[in-house]
């Protein structure tokens, strides 16, 4: 490929640093010209989002074995989030339900803690499938860098209407829960700080939060689920994203799942 682009530039600019034997000038450059304009944007742009990929995963697992949290601004371009926020917005309402009362809990002071709706991907759809792709890849590269042993991963689309909150929690507790890491993906398009609906983060014992972070659509919060206690303040307009566990399987506790 780079000898045909070479080749394309040095006939058609009259490059000094001609590449081309003398002998070889007069055949026909047609072909070679079209395999350019056909070739080079597609395999630049595979090329772009793999090494941006493969960048975004290292940081990751730097972030994670250094202070355990990560925030990715850009972790999924702006096509991948349009089609993740047109999923979601397009379920019925109803598969939408009061976060917490569904799979794994049903805490009747549910709505003192949060108020956000929820619904597990299923994979059901092709962003839903691209997406839980995504994170098995990055699934595989904590394992095979930090071997955290994660076998699994769940998550749901959140949505917090006007008002809506998540108080300060922990995901997991030691020893009492398979999960490991948490994701928080955001779905939002052009999120300003007067919108509001910022996610706190806390250290281990800190009563400030070490982090506050814009909902803003592309970016990737990551931290260990024992570790940080964080919460979500309300917005003033509705707030979309993908929360997320990895999970290991731990033989202690199967059945106490938070
Ligand atoms: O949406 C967020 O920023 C965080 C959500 C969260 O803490 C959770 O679902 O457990
Ligand atoms: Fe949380």
């Amino acid at each position: 490929m780079c000898g045909v682009f070479s080749l394309f530039l040095s006939h058609s600019f009259g490059s000094s640093r001609n590449l081309i034997p003398a002998d070889r000038k007069n055949f026909s450059l047609f072909p070679a010209l079209l395999t350019v304009y056909i070739s080079i944007p597609q395999e630049g742009l595979l090329l772009t989002s793999a090494a941006h990929t493969n960048l975004v995963h290292d940081d990751i697992i730097g972030a994670i074995a250094g202070p355990g949290i990560g925030i990715f601004p850009d972790f999924l371009n702006t096509a991948q989030i349009a089609a993740l926020r047109h999923d979601f917005v397009s379920l019925p309402d109803w598969q939408i339900t009061p976060a917490g009362i569904g799979r794994e809990q049903a805490n009747h002071n549910n709505e003192r803690i949060r108020t956000d709706k929820t619904r597990w991907l299923d994979g059901s759809t092709a962003p839903q499938q691209a997406y839980m792709t995504q994170m098995a890849d990055l699934q595989q590269q904590l394992n095979r860098h930090l071997f955290m042993g994660l076998k699994d991963y769940e998550c749901h689309y959140a949505r917090y209407d006007q008002g809506d909150f998540y108080k300060k929690h922990l995901d997991a507790f030691r020893g009492r829960s398979n999960r490991r890491l948490t994701t928080v993906l955001y779905l939002n398009d052009h999120w300003q700080p007067e919108h509001g609906g910022e996610l706190l983060v806390y250290g281990d014992k800190s009563k400030t939060p070490v982090q506050r972070i814009m909902p803003a659509g592309g970016t990737l919060v990551c931290f260990l689920s024992e570790r940080f206690p964080h919460e979500v303040l309300p917005a003033n307009r509705a707030r979309l994203s993908i929360a997320g566990w990895f999970r290991v399987d731990d033989p202690i506790t199967p059945a106490l799942r938070l």
